[in-house]
């Protein structure tokens, strides 16, 4: 036998497994690496989070990936030379990770690399006739990575959801569902990523209701326009921009005026939709194109807590009721978080570190229990009552050699 594949059954097969799982997410600001070590799978699974750390990207190295990221059209070489050149780099981070924990890459049994997201285009945002289907794209080779990092690598985790009737997003709810649900209380798992995307756990544990769905923009379009607006800046830091502006309630009303708003649960989108242009867009239908930096931050921010409550009421009902974990970035910009509780008056606030997972190492742990439950466990059947949430195993298997 392969020997390789000799240490993949090995590490299926032992009661405990090391997983480093890999995230980079939309707002490009680096890799986090969440070292977990799994026993079990299944609703069995018990995860303890050994290491965390997000390995910030080199100017250099956002500025490649912008040149491709949720743009309709790039350059086709760039994106061949980026996808090789983000699995090295991956590989790399990988290796410098270890080495700061003091970790032989032999103790660890895989990698678990979600890869950058350059393209998501469900079938209602793409709306191409001819392409009767949901895609989308991460690039950074699962075979770079394995062979720089020498470590059994999973990678390109969406496409079997999307080749099996989902849209290849959100997969939170997989690993949400396995970690967190509880009898005690009805939860929502609530990530502040570029976009913003929520898991529902209600405390019935009745895996047919569990799901998750993107909801709209989180940080994307602030990100965005404080690069634009505000020199030296890379995000509204502390919310202060926002906080020293007043929303704007006509541009509120067309950045809301979207059909994605309406559509049922559960969906996804992406900053190929809710990107700078379409703010500009709904600014002209509003007459609200000499708005201040400050209202334009104000109202921004109010949008992302509108299509958050929004999602909220449709899963929910009118007066939604839960526990809401808060997880991603977003959780420290106090404009944002504040704005979203105003929305939700009834449900109760905390962050995931309450329930062990700290709230920015909450998805990189995620693919690791995707890779966990691939290697050990079997397809993970949530949400029937709803579409597009498929049972599958996720992840492409790369070995180094
Ligand atoms: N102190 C802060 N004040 C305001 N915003 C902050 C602060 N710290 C982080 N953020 C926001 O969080 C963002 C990073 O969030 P995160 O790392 O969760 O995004 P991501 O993982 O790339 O997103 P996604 O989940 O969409 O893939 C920053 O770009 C910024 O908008
Ligand atoms: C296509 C894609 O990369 N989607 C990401 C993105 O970032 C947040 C949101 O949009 C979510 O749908 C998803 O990531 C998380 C980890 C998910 O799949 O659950």
């Amino acid at each position: 036998m392969n020997p390789h594949l000799a240490r993949l059954c090995q590490a299926a097969q032992q009661p405990t497994r090391r997983i480093l799982g890999l995230m980079s997410g939309t707002s490009l600001d680096g890799l986090d690496l969440a070292l977990c070590r799994f026993e079990g799978h299944g609703p069995a699974t018990r995860l303890t989070l050994e290491q965390f750390i997000t390995l910030p990207y080199a100017e250099d190295v956002r500025q490649r990936i912008r040149r491709v990221f949720a743009l309709e059209t790039a350059s086709l070489e760039e994106l061949t030379l980026l996808n090789a050149w983000i699995g090295t780099l991956h590989g790399q981070l990988v290796l410098e990770a270890l080495q700061g924990w003091g970790i032989r890459p032999a103790d660890v049994d895989a990698v678990a690399s979600h890869g950058q997201t350059v393209y998501h285009a469900p079938q209602h945002q793409h709306q191409r006739a001819e392409y009767p289907l949901n895609a989308t794209l991460q690039i950074g080779d699962g075979d770079h990575l394995a062979v720089r990092s020498g470590l059994i690598t999973l990678s390109d985790f969406r496409q079997k959801h999307i080749a099996a009737g989902g849209e290849g997003a959100p997969l939170a709810a997989y690993g949400d569902y396995l970690l967190f649900s509880s009898a005690a209380e009805d939860r929502l798992l609530l990530n502040l990523g570029g976009i913003a995307n929520f898991t529902y756990l209600p405390a019935s544990r009745d895996a047919a209701l569990v799901f998750s769905t993107d909801v709209g923009p989180g940080n994307t379009l602030l990100d965005a326009f404080v690069r634009e607006l505000y020199p030296g800046h890379s995000f509204d830091p502390d919310g202060q921009f926002a906080a020293a502006g007043t929303t704007d309630a006509a541009l509120l009303a067309a950045l809301l005026d979207h059909p994605f708003f309406a559509a049922p649960l559960p969906k996804t989108t992406g900053p190929e939709l809710f990107s700078p242009a379409y703010v500009r867009a709904a600014q002209q239908r509003s007459a609200s194109t000499s708005l201040s930096p400050a209202d334009l931050l104000a109202t921004l921010t109010a949008f992302s807590a509108a299509g958050i409550r929004l999602a909220v009421e449709q899963a929910l009902g009118s007066s939604p009721r839960a526990a809401v974990y808060v997880s991603g970035g977003g959780m420290h910009n106090p404009a944002l978080l504040g704005a979203i509780r105003q929305g939700l008056p009834h449900c109760r606030f905390a962050d995931t570190q309450a329930l062990d997972v700290a709230p920015d190492a909450k998805e990189a742990v995620l693919f690791a229990v995707l890779a966990n439950e691939t290697l050990a466990g079997s397809a993970l059947s949530i949400g029937q009552g709803r579409q597009r949430v498929p049972a599958v195993t996720m992840g492409k298997i790369s070995l180094p050699g």
